[in-house]
């Protein structure tokens, strides 16, 4: 194992010198820190297990600065575990990703960069992110898979609900503005990692998010 010591002293000790000039200039700690910059946000779509995990994850190991990986299941995975009623299930289930949405531009306004692994599954989901998140700063990816991979997917992971691929698969890409498509039925996740991670610097203006907002929030 790899001996870290010296780079804990280090480490230790710049936090300590940062410490005290901050003491300094602000001893009650009551100045909010300056965020001027919204942080970016890549918002990872496509169906279940098409792969958006994988790309996350593998993106989180190659871009440059930091990154928070912000997937939907994280939030589900927060619940408390008593039932739910059958009747009940979509409307928690939107909740959460109304508060999902929420988080997210949170995460954003205080000027952090995100990969966001999130299906817009549901027309209301894409309209929602229009409005809370800023359209410049968002990148939107089309992560694309045929479906008899997805389904061959679904069946060998066995955690997902067999059929869950299909049913997304009309709705997630039908507004079919991205502003880079990749597809995991032909790359690897590292692969469509390194095609994002190439795009990102030198993408165009208008974003797909400012021109999707521009259409289905505020037709003229
Ligand atoms: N490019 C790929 N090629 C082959 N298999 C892949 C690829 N990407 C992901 N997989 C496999 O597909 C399965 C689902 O991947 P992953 O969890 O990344 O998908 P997801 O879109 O995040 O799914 P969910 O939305 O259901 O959480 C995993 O078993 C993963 O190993």
């Amino acid at each position: 194992m790899a001996d870290h010591t010296n780079d804990n002293v280090a480490t230790t000790a710049r936090e300590a010198a940062t410490a005290a000039t901050a003491a300094t200039a602000d001893p009650t700690h009551a100045r909010i820190p300056d965020t001027p910059a919204g942080g970016k946000v890549i918002l990872l779509n496509g169906t279940s297990s098409s792969g958006k995990s994988s790309i996350a994850q593998a993106l989180l190991d190659m871009l440059d600065g930091t990154w928070f990986h912000m997937p939907v299941d994280a939030f589900h995975a927060m619940r408390c575990k008593g039932p739910i009623a059958d009747e009940d299930l979509q409307a928690e289930i939107d909740r959460t990703c109304k508060g999902f949405h929420r988080a997210v531009a949170g995460m954003a306004a205080g000027g952090n960069n995100l990969i966001v692994d999130y299906p817009l599954s549901r027309r209301w989901r894409l309209l929602d992110l229009l409005d809370v998140l800023v359209p410049e700063d968002t990148i939107l990816i089309a992560v694309r898979c045929p479906l008899p991979e997805l389904e061959r997917r679904e069946r060998e992971r066995g955690d997902r609900q067999l059929g869950l691929a299909a049913m997304q698969y009309d709705q997630v890409h039908s507004h079919e503005l991205h502003d880079l498509d990749v597809d995991s039925g032909l790359l690897s996740p590292e692969e469509c990692a390194r095609r994002i991670r190439e795009f990102v610097p030198g993408r165009l203006r208008p974003t797909a998010f400012e021109r999707l907002r521009q259409t289905l929030r505020n037709p003229t």
